[in-house]
C-alpha cells in the first residue's frame, strides 16, 4: 500500500522559519544565512516526510507564501531582490491579504486590477524548483485565478488557458518528471461555465508525457466524475470534509487512475483511528488504485507533539502534524494485515473524557427564550441613551492599546513562574490606571481597559475555562511569520469564576466614563482552536455562549454598562459552499444572542468583526440582535456601506476610520473621508468613530496622535 503526504508545516520545531525571517528583517540574518536556514528547514521537512511516507510533492517551501510565489513565478509581480520580494509581504506596498478558504491561514492576494492579465515564466528570488525533478509542487492556475483578485469574468477563461499552457511549457522546461497540482478552489460552488473553463484548461495537460497529480481538499468537488475524465495521473481527494459526498461520488466513478485517498484531517488534531480508516481503504481498494494521504495540507496544525505541555490523558488521544505522517502509515500497514501499531496507537481514544453531565443539561434545557433579548432594540436604544448619555459620534478602541516590549516581558515572567501573582497584578493595574489616564487626556467617550493581561483573544479565554486545553508550544502560523497556538477544545466547556470582570471593574472604577467589558465570542472561540468532534459544534458554542453569559451576569453587578463581544471569525468559520450557509449561521447566530440574552436592556451590547469582506453575510450580521457594531472598512473602501443599505440596517454602527495594521497615522482629512461616505447612507445618530481593529501591534507613538485626530474629527463633526 503506497502513502503520501503533502502540506506539512514548515514553520520548524523551534519556530525556526520566524526566527530567521525576522532576523533577516532585522539586519541580524543575513541573505546567504536566511537562504541556507530555509533550505536546512526544507531538508529537515524531507526527512521528516521520509521516516513516515513513500512519496511527498518537493518545493513546497516559500519565504512567505505560496500564492505570491505564483504570482512571482508567472510574472504578474517582479522582485529582483528579496527586499522587492518582503516589500510585497509587509509595508505600504504589500498585497492585501485574506483568509484562505475557511481557514485562519492568511494569503497575498494577487490582484489584476481589472486588466488582461499577461503572463509570463519569471525566475522567483526563492527559487522553490531549485535542483527538483521529482513531483513538483505548483498551485494549480485555477486555484490561483480564483483566489486572486480583480480578474473580470470576461478575461477569465481565456487567462485560465494561457495560464495552463504556461504551466505546461514551464514543466517541461525544468525537466519535472511528475508533478503535484494543488487545486483545492476545485471544491468550491462552481458554475458551468468555470467547469467549462476548467475542463478546456486541463485539457492540454494531455501534451504531457509525465504523471500529474491534481489535489483538492477542504471539502467534497462537486463534480468530480469529471476531474477523473481530465488528462491526469491521480486525483486527492478529502474524505474526512466532504460530508460523505466524495464517496458517494466515487460510488459510480469507474477509473484506472490513482485515488489519493484524503483519509488522515490536516485541520484538527485528534487521533484517527486507523483500524477503522483501514478498513475503508480496502474497500475503496476493490476498486481504485488506491494511495493514503491526508485530507488537507497538514501546516494547520503544529509540527509535533514533542514538546507539548498538555494534559497526558490528551497526549495519548492527540496527534499533530508529525503524528499524522505517522497515522497515514499505520493505516497502510493495517491495509497490509499489520494492526498491532494501529490498535495501541488507538488506544488511548476515550470518548468519555472531559464530559460534564451539568454543562450538558444546562444546554438540553434551552428554550427558545433564551435566545432573545426580552425588550426590542429601539425601546433599549432609549434605556440605553438615558443610563450612558453619549454625546453625537460617541468614539471609543477595539479593545486592545499597545502590548509594549515591557509588557510582554513582565507576562512572560508571570507564565514562566517566575513573578508572583500579587506583583503581577500590581504591574497590570499599572498599565490599566495609563490607560485610563491616556483616554481621559484624549476626550475618547466610551473607554476599554487595554486586555494587558492577554496574550491573545482566543488563548485567555481557553486557560480560564474548563473542557478547553492550551498547547504550550503548538504553534501554527496564521500569515507570514505570525503564528498562534489555537487551544484544544476537548470536552464540554465550562465556566468556573469569572474571567475578566476584575480587570474591567478596576478600570471602571478610575472613571466616569463607561468602559467596555471586553469578550471574545463563541464562533471565534471554536474558530480559532482545534474542537472536539463528537459533540455536535452548535452545543459547544452554546456551552461557550453559556459562560459568557454569566460574565455579563457578573459585569451588570460590578457597574459595567456596555460590553463587547469580538466575533472576527464569524466569516472565516462559514462553510466554502453557500449551500451549507444557512445551516451555519443559524447556530453562530444563536450563540451570539444567547450570550446576550439575559443582558438588562439598558447595557448596551456592542460586537466587534475584521478580517474580512462583510457584504456577503450583511443579512446574517443583522439578525444578532447586538446594539452596536464595530466593522473593519478602511481597507474595505465603500462596499461595506452599501451593503448596510441593502439591509436597511437599523443599529448603531462604528466603521473603522483608522486602519490600525499600518505605522501610518491617518490625517483627520483622512478618516473624515470614510465618515462622509458613510453618512450618506447611515443616519448620524447611529454613527461612532473608532479605529478598524484592536491597537496591541501598533506603538504608542501611533496611537496618541492617531486617537487625537479620531477625537478631533468627532469635535468637528458635532460642530456642523
Ligand atoms: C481581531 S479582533 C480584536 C479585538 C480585540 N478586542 C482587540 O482589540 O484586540
Ligand atoms: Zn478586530
Amino acid at each position: 500500500m503506497k502513502t503520501y503526504a503533502y502540506g506539512f508545516p514548515r514553520l520548524g520545531k523551534q519556530r525556526e522559519f520566524k526566527k530567521l525571517i525576522e532576523g533577516y528583517w532585522n539586519g541580524k540574518v543575513t541573505e546567504e544565512e536566511l537562504r541556507q536556514g530555509i533550505r536546512n528547514l526544507d531538508e529537515t521537512r524531507k526527512s521528516t516526510y521520509t521516516r513516515h511516507v513513500s512519496s511527498y510533492p518537493q518545493g513546497e517551501m516559500t519565504l512567505y507564501d505560496h500564492m505570491l510565489d505564483t504570482a512571482l513565478l508567472y510574472g504578474v509581480y517582479r522582485a529582483e531582490t528579496l527586499e522587492d520580494y518582503f516589500r510585497l509581504c509587509r509595508g505600504k506596498e504589500a498585497l492585501e491579504m485574506t483568509k484562505w478558504f475557511n481557514t485562519n491561514y492568511h494569503y497575498l492576494v494577487p490582484d489584476f486590477e481589472g486588466k488582461k492579465p499577461e503572463f509570463s515564466i519569471q525566475t522567483p528570488v526563492w527559487d522553490r524548483h531549485e535542483g527538483i525533478e521529482e513531483n513538483a509542487y505548483l498551485i494549480a492556475p485555477f486555484t490561483f485565478l480564483k483566489l486572486s483578485k480583480g480578474l473580470k469574468r470576461e478575461y477569465f477563461g481565456d487567462a485560465l488557458k494561457e495560464l495552463t499552457a504556461l504551466t505546461i511549457s514551464y514543466i517541461r522546461e525544468k525537466g519535472f518528471k511528475s508533478v503535484h497540482l494543488d487545486d483545492p478552489a476545485l471544491v468550491m460552488e462552481l458554475t458551468d461555465e468555470e467547469w467549462n473553463w476548467v475542463k478546456e484548461a486541463y485539457a492540454q495537460f494531455s501534451d504531457l508525457n509525465m504523471p500529474v497529480n491534481l489535489f483538492t481538499y477542504y471539502d467534497s468537488v462537486d463534480r468530480l466524475s469529471l476531474l477523473f475524465e481530465l488528462p491526469f495521473a491521480g486525483i486527492g481527494v478529502d474524505l474526512v470534509h466532504d460530508r460523505g459526498e466524495n464517496l458517494k461520488q466515487l460510488g459510480s466513478i469507474r477509473t484506472n487512475k490513482v485515488l489519493f485517498a484524503g483519509v488522515v484531517d490536516g485541520r484538527n488534531v485528534w487521533r484517527n483511528n486507523v483500524l477503522k480508516t483501514a478498513e475503508l481503504v480496502k474497500k475503496l481498494s476493490e476498486k481504485f488504485n488506491v494511495v493514503v494521504t491526508n485530507a488537507a495540507p497538514l501546516f494547520h496544525l503544529p509540527v509535533s507533539l514533542e514538546g507539548a505541555t498538555l494534559p497526558s490523558e490528551l497526549l495519548e488521544k492527540v496527534a499533530f502534524a508529525e503524528e499524522k505522517l505517522k497515522e497515514i502509515n499505520l493505516i497502510a500497514k493495517a491495509v497490509s494485515g499489520d494492526e498491532s501499531e494501529g490498535r495501541e496507537w488507538i488506544s488511548g481514544i476515550d470518548l468519555s473524557f472531559g464530559l460534564n453531565e451539568k454543562v450538558k443539561e444546562r444546554v438540553g434545557a434551552l428554550s427558545s427564550e433564551d435566545f432573545e433579548r426580552k425588550v426590542p432594540y429601539q425601546e433599549r436604544k432609549k434605556l440605553q441613551q438615558e443610563v450612558l448619555r453619549l454625546p453625537l459620534f460617541p468614539t471609543t478602541t477595539i479593545g486592545s492599546f499597545p502590548q509594549t516590549e515591557e509588557v510582554r516581558r513582565v507576562r512572560l515572567l508571570y507564565r514562566k513562574g517566575n513573578l508572583d501573582a500579587d506583583s503581577y497584578e500590581i504591574f497590570i493595574k499599572g498599565e490599566i490606571a495609563k490607560a485610563i489616564e491616556i483616554q481621559e487626556e484624549l476626550g475618547l467617550d466610551v473607554f476599554v481597559h487595554g486586555e494587558f493581561e492577554r496574550t491573545d483573544m482566543v488563548e485567555f479565554f481557553a486557560e480560564k475555562l474548563e473542557g478547553i486545553a492550551t498547547t504550550g508550544n503548538g504553534w501554527v502560523i496564521s500569515y507570514g511569520t505570525r503564528c498562534y497556538r489555537p487551544p484544544i477544545i476537548y470536552g464540554d466547556v465550562e465556566r468556573k469564576e469569572p474571567m475578566t470582570v476584575k480587570e474591567i471593574a478596576f478600570a471602571q472604577s478610575l472613571t466616569d466614563k463607561p468602559v467596555k467589558g471586553m469578550l471574545t465570542g463563541p464562533v471565534t472561540i471554536i474558530a480559532w482552536s482545534f474542537v472536539r468532534e463528537d459533540i455536535p459544534t452548535k452545543e459547544v458554542a452554546y456551552q461557550i455562549a453559556l459562560a459568557i453569559k454569566d460574565e455579563i451576569k457578573d459585569y451588570e453587578d460590578a457597574g459595567i454598562k456596555i460590553v463587547q463581544i469580538d466575533e472576527p471569525a464569524i466569516r472565516e468559520k462559514a462553510p466554502i459552499k453557500k449551500r451549507y450557509w444557512n445551516e451555519y449561521f443559524d447556530w453562530a447566530i444563536k450563540s451570539f444572542r444567547l450570550c446576550c440574552s439575559s443582558a438588562k436592556p439598558e447595557t448596551q451590547i456592542h460586537t466587534h468583526m475584521c478580517y474580512s469582506e462583510f457584504g456577503e453575510i450583511m443579512d446574517y450580521i443583522v439578525e444578532m440582535d447586538f446594539d452596536v457594531i464595530s466593522i473593519e472598512a478602511s481597507r474595505s473602501k465603500g462596499d461595506i456601506i452599501e451593503a448596510f443599505e441593502k439591509v436597511n440596517f437599523d443599529r448603531q454602527i462604528g466603521l473603522g476610520v483608522w486602519d490600525i495594521h499600518s505605522p501610518y497615522v491617518p490625517s483627520v482629512e483622512e478618516m473624515r473621508e470614510i465618515v462622509e461616505r458613510a453618512l450618506k447612507v447611515i443616519p448620524k445618530e447611529n454613527f461612532w468613530i473608532n479605529p478598524d481593529c484592536g491597537l496591541k501591534t501598533r506603538r504608542w507613538e501611533e496611537v496618541i496622535p492617531a486617537l487625537k485626530n479620531l477625537v478631533n474629527l468627532a469635535k468637528e463633526l458635532r460642530n456642523e
